[in-house]
């Protein structure tokens, strides 16, 4: 499907793993777009197949999709002087969330227009959240937002349905990116509530990894049920002590992206619980998925946050030992079902 013409806009994806080249493909069906990529000998093979082999292979890149190494060109491209209100460009950061601070520290300085991150997760070193990171690099220069909610690339590559969420305190950049991404099969809904966001979809990865290993232990659907609703609690207990509304864990970026990473195959933090269930070592698991499980570092960052706030977490803490601290899935498992009875409905920040 073409764009009316007067509705084409300039969009430069920053980074080129599976997520950012399905979303630069998704985009490209309307707009004209230029994928960056900071490997100068993967983007030449990518131009020259119309295709990025190595992170999503297989689907075939639309006419309207460039690529390019160089990253001046990448933001020049969005950068148009003059251009009207509702006409300016959309940088889209695609990193995962270790990548976010040097990329954003490349774009200090430079009239950049509006730019949103879709990455998930804590900060490893420092606990912080994406838009904390934004905030703390760029300061109020340029608005900022967090694209997020259930997506698989390879689904949204294919074309296939799917919604998400823009979060953002600065309406004109909600505005900016419904107008860019919402259209066709992509639905985009706007909320204000970065925290809440952005912690579910940090945290769900966290529940992937739980899910993921339970059900590679044959632990049954059962099992698998309560460990993503009580998975939902844990998140929304953290979240909502963090500032979150609590109707924003119930959405698409809390309910909804938990239950598509906890259940479905394609999702690599899944896949690294299933590696666990299997007693393969953490670093043989990362090394045979070839991406980023962003629920990895975030166990741990999410681990530290919750004790320095006093938020009960056991099943993050039970995945961080699981990963960090050599406990096997099986002492895991009877660790938590050895657990003291409780109220199911807990305050936010009570043990
Ligand atoms: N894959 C999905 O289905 C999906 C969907 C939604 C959100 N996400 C999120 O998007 C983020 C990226 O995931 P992905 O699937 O693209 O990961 P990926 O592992 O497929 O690719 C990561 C890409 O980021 C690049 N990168 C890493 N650090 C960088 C840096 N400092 N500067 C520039 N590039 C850098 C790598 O070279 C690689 O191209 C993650 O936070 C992930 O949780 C992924
Ligand atoms: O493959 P995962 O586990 O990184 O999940 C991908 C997306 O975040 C799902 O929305």
């Amino acid at each position: 499907m073409q764009e009316n013409q007067a509705n084409r806009r300039r969009i430069t994806v920053l980074g080129a793993g599976a997520w950012g080249t399905a979303v630069a493909i998704a985009v490209a069906a309307r707009h004209d777009v230029l994928l960056w990529g900071r490997n100068a000998d993967a983007m030449a093979d990518m131009a020259a197949a119309r295709d990025n082999t190595h992170y999503l292979p297989g689907f075939p890149f639309p006419p309207a999709l460039r690529v390019t190494a160089d990253f001046d060109e990448a933001v020049a491209h969005v950068q148009r002087d003059g251009a009207a209100d509702g006409e300016e460009g959309l940088l889209i950061a695609a990193t995962p969330v270790a990548g976010l601070r040097p990329l954003l520290h490349s774009l200090k300085g430079r009239p950049i227009p509006n730019l949103v991150w879709l990455c998930k997760g804590f900060e490893y070193e420092t606990g912080l959240l994406p838009h904390q990171i934004f905030r703390d690099v760029l300061g109020d220069e340029i608005a900022g937002g967090a694209l997020s909610g259930p997506s698989f690339a390879q689904e949204v590559a294919r074309g296939l349905p799917c919604a998400l969420t823009i979060a953002s305190t600065s309406a004109a950049l909600r505005d900016c990116v419904v107008a860019v991404v919402h259209g066709g099969t992509m639905r985009v809904y706007s909320s204000d509530d970065l925290i809440g966001v952005e912690v579910g979809g940090a945290v769900k990865n966290v529940m992937a990894i739980a899910t993921g290993c339970a059900d590679g232990m044959g632990l049954g659907l059962n099992a698998r049920a309560a460990l993503i609703t009580r998975g939902l609690a844990e998140v929304t207990r953290l979240g909502t002590t963090l500032g979150g509304n609590i109707e924003t864990f119930m959405g698409l970026t809390g309910m909804g992206d938990l239950i598509l990473t906890c259940t479905g195959d394609l999702s690599r933090n899944r896949r690294v619980g299933l590696g666990l269930a299997q007693g393969k070592a953490l670093d043989t698991i990362v090394a045979e998925l070839g991406h980023v499980a962003e629920g990895v570092p975030c166990a741990k960052a999410v681990r530290e946050l919750a004790a320095r706030l006093g938020v009960d977490m056991p099943l993050t803490n039970g995945v961080a030992s699981m990963l960090f601290d050599g406990v096997k899935p099986e002492a895991l498992v009877a660790r938590m079902l050895a657990r003291d009875p409780r109220d199911e409905t807990l305050a936010p920040a009570s043990k």
